[in-house]
């Protein structure tokens, strides 16, 4: 399986995303600058945290302009897996990915912490080794994290089973509407979180709750080629 971390100017988690790639299930991974735009080789295309573009106009504006992200709306309508980390998820809202829009925290703090998250949707290519209602220990680094969308927007979110992570009940650290750390889109291929899953890839760094992320989509795709080579 081809993994490809995005890299735009500011972006400051990509060689993170890369080793919790190399350490975690040992897949080929490239690095891939913002210019380019042929995506054809990869099957997950992963969108790194940081501030891209220094977080001009808004987080993840500027970056929805490149020619990668072009490939990457592509990629998406194609069903190829997409996973936005942080400044991933703000780029990821704005190119019209995934619905919604990322805030200031509220109490305009940076908010560098560990988080409890639990785990909504487990059916997700990127969450099936997890248990529904599982918690989870994943850190989060961010000052716009606070989700928000419209009424309509909520429901269908909800209805959709599209909500994959909530802050556990009580531990809202930004604001986020309905506790809502991470969403997919309808589909399923394309998700979005504020916590750092690559930074909790083994105990040493504080948890090792993130790993299943990867393992899980590595599982998804060899299910998938499993059944197309049967076929
Ligand atoms: N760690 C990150 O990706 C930070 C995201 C974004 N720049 C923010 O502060 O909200």
């Amino acid at each position: 399986m081809n993994f490809a971390v995005l890299v735009f100017p500011g972006s400051n988690c990509d060689i993170d995303l890369y080793k919790a790639i190399e350490d975690s299930i040992g897949e080929p991974v490239d690095y891939v600058w913002h210019t380019e735009s042929d995506l054809s080789k990869y099957d997950c295309i992963l969108v790194p945290g940081g501030f891209s573009y220094g977080d001009y106009l808004r987080c993840g504006a500027i970056a929805q302009f490149t020619n990668v992200m072009k490939s990457v709306v592509k990629a998406a309508e194609e069903g190829k897996y997409i996973l936005g980390i942080c400044n991933g998820f703000q780029v990821l809202t704005e190119a019209r990915l995934l619905p919604g829009a990322l805030l200031r925290n509220n109490g305009m703090k940076f908010r560098c912490h560990q988080t409890a998250l639990k785990v909504e949707n487990n059916t997700t290519a990127f969450t099936r080794d997890y248990a529904e209602g599982e918690i989870i220990t994943i850190p989060i680094a961010h000052g716009e994290g606070n989700y928000y969308c419209d009424d309509a927007t909520l429901k269908e979110l909800q209805e959709n089973k599209q909500i994959v992570f909530r802050y556990e009940a009580g531990s809202n650290p930004n604001g986020s509407l309905d506790d809502i750390a991470g969403i997919s889109n309808k589909a399923g291929n394309v998700v979005g979180m504020m916590p750092h899953p690559e930074r909790a890839v083994h105990e040493i760094l504080g948890s090792a709750d993130g790993k299943k992320m990867f393992t899980s989509i590595l599982s998804a795709w060899r299910e998938k080629h499993d059944a197309a080579a049967i076929r």
